[in-house]
């Protein structure tokens, strides 16, 4: 899906770059000898600079590949422009991002193209398919939430049509099960690392100014002083009467982050997460293969910038719908 809409067309085997950019975020993510040893770097004694300057340097060739053939008018002569983001940004290739600031005009140029893209890419391939697995898991284990979310969808759409997009923001328990999920599995558990501007004291934390900050957003939605003793249950009523939105306003929730540099594809990753998760709800029953118990689910995380499933979900499913 985030293909076509950044580059227009599905995943094949033009656009192959995928391998390339899971190197790169899973050796940013690495436990690394240099961070904790800076006088090691040079020696790069596991490898991964050279690894990590070989998927770059891969991921250059593939993205100056595709703007040359942009250019060109290869691969392009059954699409209009701007059908895709890669496209639009082509289009102001080499142009004036300030063009009436006469005595300092920037120029967008292939590294600013290349620098969005690799950006794009790592930030929305796998999050949200990571959320709708891990969400997904948690319904498998809780035969319970899984039954009250088919209720809600029986109530709200009925057994004879499928789930459409305005029958999303009458679904308040489907959206309870979703925050639940990213408290329990946020797909960026350090978010993004942050910068101090400006010496700053938080809560009588001194920080100083150019300190690199992680925000813990996994143990923050462990934590029992915040969610209470069942911190550690997956439990969707506890939104019930807890006024909390995603939007980055109330911070013991933020699997978006918050400010200026929260993510910017917040929205369509809701919709898409909520329309797959209700379609997949309401239109199937689900069984775990070879007669597994829910508390037998494998839940072992892959650790690394984000956190998804150390091993594939495998289930049974069979068709509920009247139609
Ligand atoms: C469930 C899905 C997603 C989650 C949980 C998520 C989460 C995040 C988080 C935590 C950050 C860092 C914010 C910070 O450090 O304050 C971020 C940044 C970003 N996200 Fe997302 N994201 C998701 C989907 C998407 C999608 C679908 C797109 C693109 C269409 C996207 C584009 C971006 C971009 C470009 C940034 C970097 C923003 C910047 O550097 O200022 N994200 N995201």
């Amino acid at each position: 899906m985030m293909s076509k809409v950044l580059f227009g067309r599905s995943m094949d085997d033009k656009i192959d770059f995928k391998p390339l950019v899971d190197e790169a975020l899973h050796l940013s993510g690495v436990f690394n000898l240099s961070d904790y040893v800076p006088f090691l770097a040079p020696l790069d004694l596991q490898g991964y600079t050279r690894r990590l300057k070989k998927a770059s340097s891969g991921l250059h060739e593939f993205f100056d590949k595709m703007i040359d053939e942009y250019q060109q008018g290869i691969n392009m002569d059954d699409q209009k422009p701007y059908r895709s983001f890669f496209q639009l940004m082509v289009s102001m290739l080499d142009t004036p991002i300030n063009p009436n600031d006469e005595d300092q005009p920037y120029i967008f140029g292939r590294e600013n193209i290349k620098a969005i893209m690799v950006d794009m890419v790592a930030a929305s391939f796998d999050t949200t398919s990571t959320t709708i697995e891990w969400t997904f898991t948690e319904l498998l284990k809780h035969p319970r939430v899984m039954v009250a979310l088919q209720k809600e969808l029986e109530i709200v759409v009925g057994r004879n049509r499928m789930v459409e997009e305005s029958d999303l923001p009458k679904l308040a328990y489907l959206d309870m099960v979703i925050k639940e999920s990213f408290r329990l599995h946020p797909v960026a558990p350090l978010l993004i690392p942050h910068e101090s501007t400006e010496d700053v004291t938080v809560n009588g934390y001194f920080i100083p100014k150019k300190s690199r900050l992680l925000v813990n957003t996994w143990s923050m939605g462990q934590n029992p002083k915040i969610w209470s003793s069942n911190a550690e249950e997956f439990f969707p009523e506890r939104f019930k009467d807890r006024k909390i939105d995603l939007r980055g306003h109330d911070f013991e929730l933020i699997p978006f982050g918050t400010g200026r540099r929260g993510c910017p594809g917040m929205q369509l990753a809701l919709v898409n997460m909520r329309i797959i998760l209700a379609q997949l709800a309401h239109c199937f029953d689900w069984e775990l293969p070879g007669g597994m118990l829910p508390n037998e689910l494998d839940m072992t995380e892959k650790f690394g910038l984000s956190l998804p499933r150390a091993n594939r979900l495998l289930v049974k499913s069979t068709y509920r719908l009247i139609a």
